[in-house]
C-alpha cells in the first residue's frame, strides 16, 4: 500500500507537462503527403494504404518536416494506432539519399515476433529507395546471420593480404537492424564487422517493456559506442586517412548549437514508443534522450482503441471453462485471443478445450512454454486462418498484429491496467471496431471496475450466455476434466524421466571431469 502510494507521488518530468496532442492530427492522404519519396508513396499504395494515421503525420512533423529529427521523440499514442509505421516511414525517407551502405538504423523490441513483424514493415518500404533490412533475433544460426548481415571483401586470388587491413574492410549488408536485445549484444561482443559507429536512429519499442528488464545491458552498451570519444574528436591518423580500401567514419563532433551542451553531432536520434509509455523519471534516465518531445493522444495517460468495445461475463470460477466454451461458440468461429494468467494455465485450458470434442473451432497454444519453432507455426497458422482461437499467456502478446482478431477474451482477469491495454489492443486495431470480454468472479467485480477506470472506460455492459447452453455442456466438460487430469498426469511423469535422464547425463560427466 506504502509503495503504491509512493509510487503515484513521483513527479512528472517537466517535459511531459507539454506534449503534442496526436489527436489533434488529421489522417492525410498519401498524395497530400508534403516531402514523401514518390517510391515510398508506391509502396505504401502496394501496402493498401491511402493515407497516413494521425500518430504517422505528427511523427512525419517532427522528423521529415519542420522539427527536423531535431529533438529525441518519446510517442504514447494507442494500440493499433500505427506506431511501427510512424517511425519506420521518416527512417526510410531520410536514409533514401545516403551514399554509402552501412548500418544507420538500428530497432530494438523485446520479442522475436514482434521483430520479426516489425522487420517486415520496413522490408515492405525499403527496398523501393534502395536500401536493405536485416534481422538479428537468433532466428538462424549466428554464422547464418552473419553472413547476411556482413559483407566481406572480394580477396584477388594469388595476393597476400594483411588479415587487419582485411576484418577493417567488412562491411555492413543492411542500412537498417531489426533485432531482439540478446542477438544484438552477441553481434556486438563477437561479430567481426558489426560496428554501431555509422549509427544514427535509434527506436525502442515497446519501451516500458525493454526498460524493465536489463537484457544483458543492451542499452548503455549501444549508447555508449554510439557517443562521441575522444578519439572522434580528435581522430588520429589511423581514421583519417582512408585505409586502401578506402574506410569510412561517421566523426561524432561536439555539437555548439542551442540545447546541445556538449553533445556529440550528428548525434544519435531516439524514438521511444509504447502504448502505455514509463512516466517514471528513473527509467526514461536510462535512454539519455535529448531535449525530448512527448507526443500523446489526448489528455489521458492510459487509452483504448477508439472502435473497442468491454464487456463481462460473470460466472463462478468453475464454471468459467463452460462459459468460455459458450462464448467461443457464439462468436461462431471468428478470430479470438484468450489471454490467461501464466503459461501454465494456458497449456491447461488449450489441452483442456481441445478435449470438448465437437466444438467446430480450430484452438492452438501460444506461450513462452513452447519451442520458438512451435509458436511461430502456430502463429502463422492463426494468421492465415488455419486456427481461430489463440489461448496465450501475456508475455509473448506484446504488439502482436494479427489481422481480422475480432475478440479479445480475459480468461483470467488483468491485474494491471496496462495488461489490460495490451491485451485488448490485439483487437480494434487501425480504426477496425473489436471486443474485449472478462471472464469474472462476482467478488472481482469492484476491481475490475477500478481498473478501467484508470483508462476512463466506465462503460463495460455484463454479455450474458444462454443458461441452457452452460448446462447442455455440463456432460462433454466431466469427461474432458478427466482426460485432461489423466494427461497431466503423464505430462508430470515424462518431465521428470526427462530431468532425471539429464540430471544422470550432468553427473555422469562430472564423475568423468573429475576422474580426467
Ligand atoms: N496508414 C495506414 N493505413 C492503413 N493501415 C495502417 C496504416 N498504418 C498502419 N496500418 C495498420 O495498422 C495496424 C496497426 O499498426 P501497428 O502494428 O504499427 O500498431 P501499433 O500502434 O504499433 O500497435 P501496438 O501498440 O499494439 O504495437 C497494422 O495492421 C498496420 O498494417
Amino acid at each position: 500500500m506504502k509503495e503504491a502510494k509512493q509510487k503515484k507521488n513521483v513527479p512528472v518530468l517537466p517535459w511531459m507537462r507539454s506534449p503534442i496532442d496526436v489527436s489533434l492530427f488529421e489522417e492525410c492522404p498519401l498524395h497530400l503527403f508534403p516531402c514523401l519519396d514518390p517510391r515510398l508513396e508506391v509502396a505504401l499504395k502496394n501496402m493498401g494504404f491511402s493515407s497516413l494515421f494521425p500518430v504517422q503525420v505528427a511523427v512525419w512533423q517532427e522528423t521529415v518536416g519542420p522539427g527536423a529529427f531535431e529533438r529525441d521523440l518519446c510517442i504514447n499514442s494507442p494500440t493499433g494506432s500505427g506506431k511501427t509505421l510512424a517511425y519506420a516511414l521518416p527512417i526510410v525517407n531520410v536514409l533514401s539519399s545516403r551514399a554509402v551502405k552501412c548500418l544507420r538504423a538500428l530497432v530494438v523490441l523485446p520479442t522475436r515476433d514482434l521483430a520479426l513483424q516489425v522487420k517486415e514493415v520496413f522490408a515492405a518500404i525499403a527496398p523501393a529507395v534502395g536500401l536493405s533490412v536485416g534481422l538479428a533475433v537468433g532466428q538462424t544460426s549466428i554464422a547464418d546471420e552473419i553472413s547476411e548481415l556482413i559483407k566481406r571483401p572480394k580477396l584477388e586470388a594469388g595476393i597476400c593480404y594483411d588479415p587487419e587491413d582485411i576484418s577493417l574492410e567488412l562491411q555492413s549488408s543492411v542500412d537498417i537492424l531489426v533485432a531482439t536485445p540478446g542477438r544484438l549484444m552477441d553481434h556486438i561482443n563477437t561479430t567481426k564487422g558489426f560496428t554501431l559507429k555509422h549509427l544514427r536512429y535509434l527506436v525502442v519499442d515497446e519501451t516500458d517493456r525493454l526498460l524493465r528488464e536489463a537484457y544483458q545491458s543492451w542499452l548503455p552498451t549501444v549508447l555508449q559506442l554510439t557517443r562521441s570519444s575522444d578519439e572522434s574528436l580528435f581522430p588520429c591518423g589511423k581514421t583519417i586517412l582512408p585505409s586502401t580500401f578506402g574506410s569510412m567514419n561517421t566523426i561524432r563532433r561536439c555539437g555548439v548549437e542551442r540545447g546541445f551542451k556538449g553533445r556529440s553531432y550528428p548525434r544519435l536520434v531516439k524514438i521511444v514508443l509504447s502504448a502505455t509509455l514509463t512516466q517514471d523519471p528513473s527509467k526514461l534516465a536510462l535512454l539519455d534522450l535529448h531535449h525530448p518531445l512527448l507526443l500523446t493522444a489526448g489528455q489521458r495517460r492510459y487509452q483504448l482503441p477508439e472502435k473497442l468495445k468491454s464487456f463481462k461475463l460473470i460466472c463462478e470460477s468453475k464454471l468459467k471453462p463452460l462459459y468460455l466454451v459458450a462464448l467461443l461458440r457464439d462468436l461462431g468461429g471468428e478470430k479470438c485471443i484468450v489471454f490467461t494468467s501464466s503459461v501454465e494455465s494456458a497449456h491447461r485450458l488449450c489441452t483442456l478445450l481441445n478435449f470438448f470434442g465437437d466444438l467446430q473451432i480450430k484452438i492452438g497454444e501460444y506461450s513462452g512454454l513452447q519451442h520458438q519453432r512451435v509458436r511461430s507455426k502456430t502463429l502463422e497458422e492463426f494468421r492465415g486462418g488455419k486456427i481461430q482461437v489463440l489461448i496465450s499467456s501475456d508475455g509473448m502478446t506484446r504488439g502482436m498484429d494479427v489481422e481480422g482478431v475480432r475478440n479479445v477474451i480475459n480468461y483470467d482477469v488483468p491485474k494491471f491496467i496496462k495488461t489490460y491495454i495490451h491485451r485488448a489492443g490485439r483487437t480494434a486495431r487501425a480504426g477496425q471496431t473489436g471486443r474485449c470480454f472478462t471472464l469474472l468472479r462476482k467478488d472481482e467485480d469492484k476491481r475490475f471496475k477500478q481498473l478501467l477506470q484508470k483508462a476512463d472506460s466506465d462503460s463495460c455492459p455484463v454479455h450474458s450466455v444462454a443458461s441452457n447452453s452452460i448446462e447442455a455442456l455440463h456432460s462433454v466438460y466431466v469427461s474432458a476434466l478427466e482426460k485432461l487430469k489423466e494427461t497431466v498426469v503423464s505430462e508430470t511423469t515424462r518431465k521428470r524421466k526427462i530431468n532425471f535422464k539429464s540430471s544422470g547425463a550432468d553427473k555422469r560427466k562430472q564423475e568423468k571431469h573429475l576422474k580426467e
